[in-house]
């Protein structure tokens, strides 16, 4: 039996990702897409505070430290906050490719108990590209870059026009990230580098 649902296999007429001209140089921080965000935002006192960094190709890495508010059982890492962590990761690769994209699914096998303290490595590849959707895969390594694997993820995310965000969101956050001069360039980019 497959490991992974057909959901998250590309299908036969996927393509390769193709690395947008533009993108940051291997071994640059991506920087956060959202200061508020839970995974990313350096403005977000409860986030995770994930850093990606651009690897080769449509590949990011990052480090997770597991702190004490991360627990779910005595000592050890929620599985949802390592979903999250995970989730993250994948989210960042798809500025390599200057898409917008949300998640669509997530599916997460979770190999080995992740004590607090912990330090895990993340790394992540866009796989596949099929019209809007786009494929990818993350693990997350306990200790070290080559460390034993703890989690590993596939996913689809799900390519949507900015208006995804301002039709969809509280209108008090949406106000606020149009009025962030950074958040607003951001938005530019991604309009006019398609
Ligand atoms: C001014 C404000 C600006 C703000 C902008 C700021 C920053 C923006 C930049 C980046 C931020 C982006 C994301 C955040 C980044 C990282 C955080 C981590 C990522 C996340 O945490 S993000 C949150 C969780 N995420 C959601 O909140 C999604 C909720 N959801 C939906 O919004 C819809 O559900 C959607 C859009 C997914 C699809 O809806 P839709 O109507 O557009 O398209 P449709 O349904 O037609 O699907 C098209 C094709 O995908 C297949 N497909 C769809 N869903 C599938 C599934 N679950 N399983 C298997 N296949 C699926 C269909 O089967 C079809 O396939 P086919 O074409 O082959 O038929």
């Amino acid at each position: 039996m497959s490991r992974t649902s057909a959901a998250v296999e590309p299908p036969a007429d996927a393509v390769r990702p193709v690395r947008h001209p533009d993108a940051p140089a291997p071994g640059e921080l991506l920087g956060a897409h959202y200061g508020e965000c839970f995974g990313c935002g350096g403005e977000q006192a409860h986030g995770l505070h994930l850093q990606a960094r651009a690897g080769e190709g449509v590949t990011v890495t990052a480090e997770f430290t597991v702190r004490p508010a991360h627990q779910g059982a005595p000592g050890l890492a929620h599985g949802g906050v390592l979903a999250s962590a995970l989730d993250e990761t994948l989210g960042s690769l798809n500025w390599l490719l200057r898409t917008i994209a949300v998640t669509g699914r997530l599916e997460t096998d979770f190999v080995r108990p992740v004590p607090v303290d912990t330090v895990l490595y993340l790394e992540a590849e866009v796989t596949a590209v099929a019209g809007r959707k786009i494929y990818s895969t993350a693990t997350g390594r306990i200790g070290a870059p080559d460390g034993p694997v703890a989690v590993r993820a596939d996913a689809l995310f799900v390519e949507v026009k900015v208006d995804h965000f301002i039709d969809n969101g509280r209108p008090e956050e949406i106000r606020a990230a149009m009025n962030d001069p950074d958040q607003v360039r951001r938005t530019r980019a991604f309009e006019v580098n398609p």
